[in-house]
C-alpha cells in the first residue's frame, strides 16, 4: 500500500495507487446458479480464489434497482438527517470510521441487523419505502446464499446438503446487512492515487453476497502471491466471497479472500452486502465429513461468539484467524 501525504478532503484516509486497466481480473469464475455444473464450479472457485461471480441467481432486477434507488435517496439527505440514523455501532448510519479501532475509509454506510425471517431491525423506519425495499431484497439474497451454500456442500461431496446452509437458517443466526456508499473523490483525480474506500480485510462470517451499482472499485488479492486485481463491475450479477468461518469449517480448503475497495474519482459506488453468519453459540470447527483419515484440524476450536468478539477488537487489516491457527 502506498500512503501519501493526504489532501485536505481525504484527511486520515490512506491512499492507494489508482487501479489501471491492466489490473482487471481476467480469470474470474462466472457461475450460472441454475446450471448442472454449478456445485462443482462453486467449490472449485472457493478453493482457488474464495470468490466468484454469480449469474442467473434469481434475484429480480426490480428488487435490486428499487433498493439501490432508495439507498441513493437516503444518502442524498443532509448530513444532520443521516446522523439521526446513527451511530453505526451496534447498528445504524456511519461515515468514514469503520469499526471501533481507528480504521477510516472514503465512504458512508448503514450497518443493519437481519433477523431470522430475513427482515430488519432498527435504523431504517418500519413502514418506509426504504425498509420495504430492504426487506424484499434481503429475503431474496438470503435465499441465494442458502442455495449457494447447498451447492458448496454438493460440490465438496458432503451430506447432508444443508450441512453448511443450516448455520445461516438456524434460529438466532447472526446475519448482517450493509449498504455502502462511496462518493466520488474528485480531489484526487489525475494524481495517480485514490482514496481507500474500504481497507483490505477478510470477512469474519461464512459467506458474503455483494451487489454493486456497476461502479468499479472492488479488488481481491489472488491466493498465489497476493497480487491485487480489480473485479469488473456488473450490476446484474452477484459476487460471493468466502469468509473466515467457512475457511475453518472446510479446514482451509475454501479460502477466505482478502479484498478492499478503492474509491473512484468520478463515479459514486453503492454496494449492498449480505453477510451470512451462524448463531452466536455455533461451534466453528472443520466438518467431520470433510476430514480425511488422520487429518487434524488446522485451528483451535472456537464459537462464533468468541470469534466475533475477537474480530471486533481487531483492526480491519489484521489476520484475525492467526490466533486460532495451530
Ligand atoms: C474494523 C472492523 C470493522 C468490522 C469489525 C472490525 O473490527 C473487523 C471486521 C470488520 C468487518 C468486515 C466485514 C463486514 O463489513 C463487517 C460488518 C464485519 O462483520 O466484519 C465489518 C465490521 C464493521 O464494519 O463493523
Ligand atoms: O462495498 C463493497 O463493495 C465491499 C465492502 C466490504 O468488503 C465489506 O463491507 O465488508
Ligand atoms: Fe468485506
Amino acid at each position: 500500500m502506498v500512503v501519501l501525504a493526504s489532501p485536505p478532503a481525504a484527511d486520515h484516509i490512506p491512499l492507494l495507487r489508482s487501479p489501471d486497466p491492466g489490473d482487471y481480473f481476467s480469470g474470474m469464475p462466472v457461475i450460472d446458479l441454475c446450471s448442472p455444473g454449478a456445485p462443482r464450479a462453486i467449490a472449485d472457485a472457493c478453493e482457488r480464489f474464495g470468490f466468484f461471480k454469480l449469474v442467473n441467481h434469481g434475484v429480480a432486477t426490480d428488487a435490486m434497482d428499487r433498493l439501490e434507488s432508495e439507498a441513493v435517496t437516503f444518502f442524498s439527505q443532509p448530513q444532520a438527517d443521516k446522523d439521526r440514523s446513527g451511530p453505526a455501532y451496534p447498528f445504524g448510519y456511519g461515515s468514514k470510521r469503520i469499526g471501533l479501532n481507528g480504521d477510516m475509509g472514503w465512504l458512508e454506510y448503514l450497518l443493519l441487523a437481519v433477523d431470522d425471517s430475513a427482515s430488519l431491525s432498527g435504523a431504517v423506519p418500519s413502514g418506509s419505502a426504504f425498509r420495504r425495499a430492504l426487506n424484499e431484497y434481503i429475503g431474496a439474497v438470503r435465499k441465494v446464499a442458502v442455495r449457494v451454500m447447498e451447492a458448496m456442500a454438493e460440490g465438496l461431496g458432503i451430506a447432508p446438503l444443508d450441512a453448511l446452509s443450516k448455520m445461516v437458517t438456524a434460529a438466532g443466526s447472526d446475519q448482517v446487512f450493509r449498504v455502502n456508499h462511496y462518493p466520488p473523490c474528485a480531489a484526487l483525480q489525475g494524481l495517480g492515487c485514490s482514496a481507500t474506500g474500504f481497507g483490505e480485510h477478510t470477512d469474519p462470517q461464512l459467506v458474503s453476497v455483494l451487489r454493486s451499482n456497476g461502479t468499479s472499485g472492488l479488488q481481491i488479492a489472488l491466493q498465489d502471491g497476493g497480487q491485487w486485481v480489480s473485479v469488473p463491475s456488473d450490476r446484474d450479477a452477484l459476487f460471493v466471497n468466502v469468509g473466515d468461518s467457512l475457511q475453518v469449517l472446510t479446514n482451509g480448503r475454501f479460502k477466505s479472500v482478502k479484498h478492499r475497495v478503492v474509491a473512484n474519482s468520478l463515479k459514486s459506488r453503492v454496494s449492498l452486502i449480505y453477510f451470512g453468519g451462524p448463531p452466536l453459540t455455533q461451534r466453528i470447527a472443520p466438518l467431520p465429513q470433510l476430514l480425511g483419515e488422520g487429518e487434524q484440524s488446522l485451528y483451535t476450536e472456537f464459537t462464533w461468539s468468541e470469534y466475533k468478539k475477537a474480530a471486533y477488537k481487531s483492526r480491519l487489516g489484521d489476520n484475525r484467524l492467526a490466533q486460532f491457527q495451530k
